[in-house]
């Protein structure tokens, strides 16, 4: 297994964790370079951000608005017939938010793409008839339900790995999505990329020490206190299919490893991703505009929020506490 977890490395993702907490206090000089290209292209689209930073230390774009043309992005993609995949899990009482995450993915998600949503639920009566426009399709696989919602979120991983490897050559690129959200914004072509990963909402103005990382060494998600670039958010990621085929293959085996010895994960599979993006960094990283929470007031560097978990009873959906 690569991991990469040199000194170097550390520091640098110090220091530029640092820039993202102060990166409303860098002024213009820094960005000439950003200048210079837009002229020298002749481009009128404006992508310059100097309130956020855009690139991570090993060069994969963070996207933000107003950091691509996506309509420039569109007329690279559309052409070559693409199949994206998302799946979704509504066991139990969270099939009640398949029908928002259907309707809103009609208008929002990849929008004019071969767009193939996988629901997995108990419950397959209730998944709601949604209008879907022509080259859209909704399958329903039914799963078992649990008493514990950590093993419903966890059993994820295994249940996506087992869906991909049925699936054929013409599906692309695969997103895995948490039901209990709804699409508000665009999200596209934009964010398509072999091992794509998503900046947690909650936690991107934090510094690593303050990163809820499993801490305990007994666990195979164990992050040191040195370790870690960005806390990322288990209810959306993504990538190639054969990407997320390793992905989904590694950290179900983690999971399943670690529950034959009595433990479970601080935040389950969403531990053990974090755990997986260190070792194996993403190609492109989304901003928390691909993952934003109701309940948390909108920061001004948030100028669009393109998906969004809903505010819950979480005592009134769960099996357990
Ligand atoms: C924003 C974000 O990144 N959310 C993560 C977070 O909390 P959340 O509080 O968002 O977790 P959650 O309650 O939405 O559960 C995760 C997902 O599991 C499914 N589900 C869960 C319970 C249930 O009874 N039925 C059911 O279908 C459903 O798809 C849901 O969206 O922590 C979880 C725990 O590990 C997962 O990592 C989530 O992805
Ligand atoms: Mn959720």
């Amino acid at each position: 297994m690569r991991v990469v977890s040199s000194a170097n490395l550390t520091s640098l993702t110090e220091s530029w964790l640092e820039d993202l907490r102060w990166c409303r206090t860098r002024r213009s000089n820094d960005f000439m370079t950003t200048d210079i290209i837009t002229r020298d292209s002749g481009c009128c689209f404006d992508f310059r951000r100097t309130d956020v930073v855009t690139v991570t230390p090993w060069l994969a774009p963070i996207v933000w608005e107003s950091t691509f043309d996506p309509v420039l992005m569109d007329a690279i993609f559309k052409p070559q017939n693409l199949t994206i995949a998302a799946t979704v899990f509504a066991v139990g009482k969270y099939v009640q938010f398949l029908k928002d995450f259907l309707k809103t993915s009609e208008q929002f998600f990849f929008i004019g793409f071969n767009v193939h949503i996988y629901v997995f639920t108990d419950r397959p009566n209730d998944v709601p008839k949604v209008q879907l426009a022509p080259g859209r399709k909704v399958s329903v696989r039914v799963v078992q339900s649990s008493q514990r919602w950590q093993e419903i979120s966890a059993r994820r991983m295994e249940m996506v790995h087992t869906l991909l490897l049925e699936l054929s050559d013409s599906t692309h690129f695969i997103f895995c999505l948490d039901v209990d959200s709804k699409f508000h914004g665009r999200w596209g072509s934009e964010s398509l990329g072999e091992l794509v990963a998503v900046v947690h909402p909650g936690y991107y103005g934090n510094p690593r020490s303050r990163f809820p990382f499993e801490r305990r060494t007994k666990s195979r998600a164990y992050m040191a206190p040195s370790d870690g670039d960005f806390y990322y958010c288990g209810g959306a990621f993504g990538g190639s299919v054969d990407q997320v085929l390793a992905l989904t293959q590694t950290c179900s085996k983690n999971y399943r490893d670690d529950e034959k010895e009595g433990v479970e994960a601080a935040w389950q599979e969403e531990s053990h991703l974090n755990r997986y993006f260190w070792e194996n960094k993403p190609s492109k990283v989304l901003s928390p505009e691909y993952l934003w929470q109701d309940f948390k007031p909108r920061n001004p560097e948030i100028r669009i929020i393109r998906f969004s978990g809903v505010i819950k009873n979480y005592a009134a959906i769960r099996p357990n506490v």
